[in-house]
């Protein structure tokens, strides 16, 4: 019997190898690639690694539980499965797969505004608890209709995405002229707005963007936003104290600490590095979430330790839907959740609250100890 690429798989990263061999080039670097020299790129993944774990030992581990709660939600892992655009690249069954999944491992997915099946169609999908992330186009009436028809069909909360005026300038997309393959579109435009890439000058992609996005959102718009609807509201891509602090007044329910896979602006700050100065401005009044570069259980666990919530997984999902599709997702959230435990239980945590701060030492504390 031949065996499953999820059954050869031993850690997450390696789906990337397989993904890699089995996408065309222009697919592969539009979902790895960051923006411009792609120096946040690089460093949203190895500044955890400059991060030191400080367990504990001699605690009693034999029951070990990993659930937890994301707005009320009760889910089992602090993981859930961030917004990215146009999954049936990466395999006909796309966002249907991975809300299966994420369904299927009890957790949340948050749906790209940017999907390739329409967002009443993975509703249907998986019957687990979706979040619906936004764009807001300059056309305000998109934004509304596709806020109500998330709501209706039961999405439990908008991710807001704050970090996107503009596309950042992603040079692969621009040398391969990114555009879309005759199947796949954007299906939650479909009888709002014609999706078509022009590439003549470059990334397609960013050409749409650059003429559909409305550039003049600001915070005053969460008001705008409220009044049309109920559901509590996310802002993703905060990465500094001042806006945690916009984001509190503005009244969200949550942030989450982001800089868009480094695929926005270069040279911001890896999310971990800037998480623990959004969740000191914010004093617990709203959750904290992060995503950007989180490929180990270790890398959830100095997280939790530095005051996120939970965490988000990108380009991982993505991976892992390339090369084995609802089961390759499903196999990248068991292996996180997997990691998760056991760096719980290294580390003498019986449960996400036990994770403190005192469990992790940064660099700027390495080096305070010197002096
Ligand atoms: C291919 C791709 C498409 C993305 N599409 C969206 C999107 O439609 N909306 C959004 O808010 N963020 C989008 N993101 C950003 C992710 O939500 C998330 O911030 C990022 O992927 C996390 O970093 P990671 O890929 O290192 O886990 C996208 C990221 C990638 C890689
Ligand atoms: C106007 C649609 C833009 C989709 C962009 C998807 C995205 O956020 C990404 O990072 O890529």
């Amino acid at each position: 019997m031949e065996m499953s690429s999820s059954e050869l798989v031993v850690n997450v990263g390696e789906y990337e190898a397989l993904a890699k061999q089995r996408l065309p080039k222009m697919v592969y670097d539009f979902y790895a690639g960051g923006a411009e020299d792609q120096w946040t790129l690089q460093h949203n993944t190895t500044a955890f690694s400059t991060i030191r774990l400080r367990p504990r030992v001699l605690v009693d581990v034999s029951k070990v539980d990993i659930s937890t709660s994301i707005l009320g939600f009760k889910v089992p892992m602090p993981i859930m499965v961030a917004p990215t655009s146009l999954h049936r690249l990466a395999h006909p069954e796309g966002e249907l797969a991975t809300a299966r999944a994420a369904a299927s491992m009890g957790t949340i997915m948050a749906l790209s505004f940017s999907s390739s099946f329409s967002l009443e169609e993975v509703a249907e999908a998986g019957c687990g608890v979706k979040f619906f992330q936004l764009y807001v186009y300059k056309d305000r009436k998109i934004a509304e209709t596709l806020v109500l028809r998330a709501e209706k069909a039961g999405y439990k909360a908008i991710v807001l995405t704050g970090d996107t005026p503009r596309l950042g300038r992603r040079e692969a997309d621009i040398r391969n002229r990114f555009t879309l393959p005759p199947n796949v579109t954007m299906k939650n435009l479909d009888g709002l707005l014609s999706v078509q890439l022009d590439k003549s000058k470059g990334s397609g992609l960013e050409a749409y963007a650059a003429g559909t996005m409305d550039k003049s959102l600001s915070w005053k718009d969460i008001r705008w936003l409220k009044s049309i609807t109920n559901l509590p509201i996310l802002v993703k891509g905060i990465l500094t104290a001042e806006d945690a602090l916009l984001a509190v007044q503005a009244g969200v329910a949550g942030v989450i600490v982001s800089n868009h896979g480094a695929r926005q602006l270069d040279f911001v700050l890896p999310s971990i590095m800037a998480l623990e100065e959004v969740v000191n401005a914010v004093q617990g009044k709203i959750p904290v979430f992060l995503d950007g570069g989180v490929r180990r259980g270790t890398d959830i666990f100095k997280a939790l330790a530095l005051g996120a919530e939970a965490v988000l997984i990108g380009r991982p999902v993505l991976y892992g839907l390339t090369a084995d599709g609802e089961r390759g997702v499903k196999n990248v959230l068991q292996m996180l959740s997997d990691e998760l435990e056991l760096a719980m239980s290294l580390s003498g945590c019986c449960s996400v609250k036990d994770i403190k701060r005192s469990h992790v030492q940064t660099t700027s504390q390495m080096f305070a100890s010197k002096l």
